[in-house]
């Protein structure tokens, strides 16, 4: 145990899930070792794997916390398999079991058949897959993400999350909810996995449908951004992807009515609340105080202070009658997270914004954060390259036929919201406004920490939007 915390601490930096900003813990600490098996295991098998839970620390607190690592154990690596190597020692080598086919095979059917182990508990009530009685195929998505998802078969995900925090997590809890309500408009529900966490538990893994037919919503948005500085014509999308050319128009408006399908799916199986007088001070306090942590983080936020905080003020002091009530929302909705398919758009991953505490993850929200969550990813978009070309910079003199382009998306994306919900998200504009720039506030920390080249383009919303403060939103 000594020798695998040492050799964990090493290796974590260099993951791009675990979010190290550069540095290595001060301390690993193993909390559990779970071990599992293949379901039909004999004890001369060679191969075994573990769930390893454990605590990091750094120096200043920061990126601390609990982590789940399953590991393989073999004494020797078969001809073919080259995962990645943890740590050798005296003929035993322990490696990322999420590379091995054998042992994602001995996870998916566990799941499969509600077979535990102690310490790993299946999800009853869940449907599971059909698995074939051969060998799994089986390989990590790699795709850039908090978590490591595992294509398996080319039919199903398994989303093995890898920081844990006590109690069900919500990614689950939504999905489940929506199941609930029979939503068309997320990937079908498998099954799920929950391990010991000290007195607690926590969901380790979610099994769901993999929709293989898919561009997700961030490759479309690119393939239909202008030419820098160009008039904004709509280009034929990428190369085996099954949709007309200038189609996208059409989609993010479809893709508004389905985000309102879900929020309606989810007022249904979650409940909802009435915004209150109460209610609106907090969101407005919460606002602040995320403000003012952020700009200690990045300091190129307090300049625009005074326009931000009256933004905020001004949701405190909003008449709270015919405000859309709270509810379930995504939490962290932008176009990485919606996939197109020929059959519409399918929405995934439901587990809040990363930085932000559990229990907010998990309270209900306005379904405005997540209209501005999508909002905020148009912007986003139209300061990267598209496919092949050139991306403008933030305010930059070619930026016109992009800053056209946002404006245009935007606006069909809340006009397909408004003919779902019934209601326009435009007409909430103070409070719509004071969402935009909360999510643009959390952004800048965000990327500070993991892209900071791109800390630029919330950076440029916050200011734009400060400077409109007193005009419908425009970010
Ligand atoms: N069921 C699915 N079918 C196809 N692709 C998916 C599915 N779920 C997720 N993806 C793709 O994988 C990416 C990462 O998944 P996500 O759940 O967002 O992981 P994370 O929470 O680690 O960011 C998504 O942005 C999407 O492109
Ligand atoms: O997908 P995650 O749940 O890990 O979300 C986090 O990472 C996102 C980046 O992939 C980040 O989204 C930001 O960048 C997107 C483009 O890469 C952009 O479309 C989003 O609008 C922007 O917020 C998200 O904020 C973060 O929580």
């Amino acid at each position: 145990m000594p020798d695998l915390a040492v050799a964990l601490n090493d290796w974590l930096p260099s993951q791009s899930w675990f979010p190290s900003g550069g540095r290595s813990p001060v301390r690993t600490e193993v909390l559990h070792i779970h071990p599992f098996a293949p379901v039909d295991d004999t004890p001369a098998a060679r191969v075994r794997g573990v769930v390893a839970v454990v605590r990091v620390h750094h120096a200043d607190g920061a990126g601390g916390g609990t982590y789940q690592v399953p590991l393989g154990v073999r004494t020797s690596l078969p001809t073919g398999l080259r995962p990645d190597v943890i740590a050798q020692r005296l003929g035993v080598v322990l490696y990322d079991a999420l590379g091995d086919p054998e042992l994602v095979d001995a996870l998916i059917r566990r799941i499969a058949a509600r077979r535990g182990v102690p310490g790993l508990c299946p999800q009853a009530g869940l449907p599971g897959p059909r698995l074939p009685a051969r060998p799994l195929r089986s390989r990590p998505l790699g795709v850039e993400q908090s978590n490591t998802s595992v294509l398996v078969e080319d039919r199903y995900l398994l989303k093995v999350f890898r920081r844990l925090e006590p109690g069900t997590n919500p990614d689950l809890e939504v999905q489940l909810l929506l199941r609930d309500a029979g939503s068309r408009s997320v990937p079908r529900l498998l099954g799920a996995l929950t391990g010991r966490l000290g007195r607690s538990h926590a969901t380790l893994a979610v099994l769901q449908e993999y929709i293989a037919d898919a561009e997700d919503g961030w490759r479309s948005a690119l393939t239909d951004l202008p030419e820098a500085g160009g008039a904004g014509r709509e280009v034929p999308p990428s190369p085996g992807a099954a949709h007309e050319p200038g189609a996208f128009a059409t989609a993010v408006r479809d893709l508004g009515g389905a985000v309102a399908e879900i929020h309606r799916e989810l007022a249904r199986a979650g409940g909802t609340a009435a915004v209150t007088e109460s209610g609106t001070a907090a969101l407005a306090a919460g606002m602040r105080a995320r403000f003012d942590a952020a700009t200690a983080e990045v300091p190129s936020l307090a300049p625009h202070a005074e326009p931000v905080l009256a933004a905020y003020a001004a949701v405190a002091a909003l008449p709270v009658h015919g405000l859309w009530p709270d509810q379930r929302i995504h939490g962290d909705l932008h176009l990485g997270q919606v996939l197109r398919t020929r059959r519409g758009w399918r929405i995934v991953d439901f587990e809040g914004e990363p930085n932000a505490p559990l229990d907010e993850r998990r309270s209900r929200h306005s379904p405005l954060k997540d209209v501005a969550g999508m909002l905020r990813s148009f912007d986003y978009a139209a300061h990267h390259d598209r496919p092949g070309g050139a991306a403008p910079a933030p305010g930059g003199a070619r930026g016109g036929a992009r800053d056209a382009w946002r404006v245009r998306r935007q606006a069909a994306f809340c006009g397909g919201y408004a003919a779902v919900a019934g209601q326009d998200p435009r007409e909430f504009g103070a409070l719509l406004t004071a969402h935009l720039l909360d999510k643009a506030v959390y952004e800048a920390v965000y990327e500070t920490r993991r892209r900071p080249e791109l800390a630029a383009i919330p950076l440029a919303a916050v200011a734009r939007l400060a400077a409109d403060i007193n005009r419908l939103p425009a970010a």
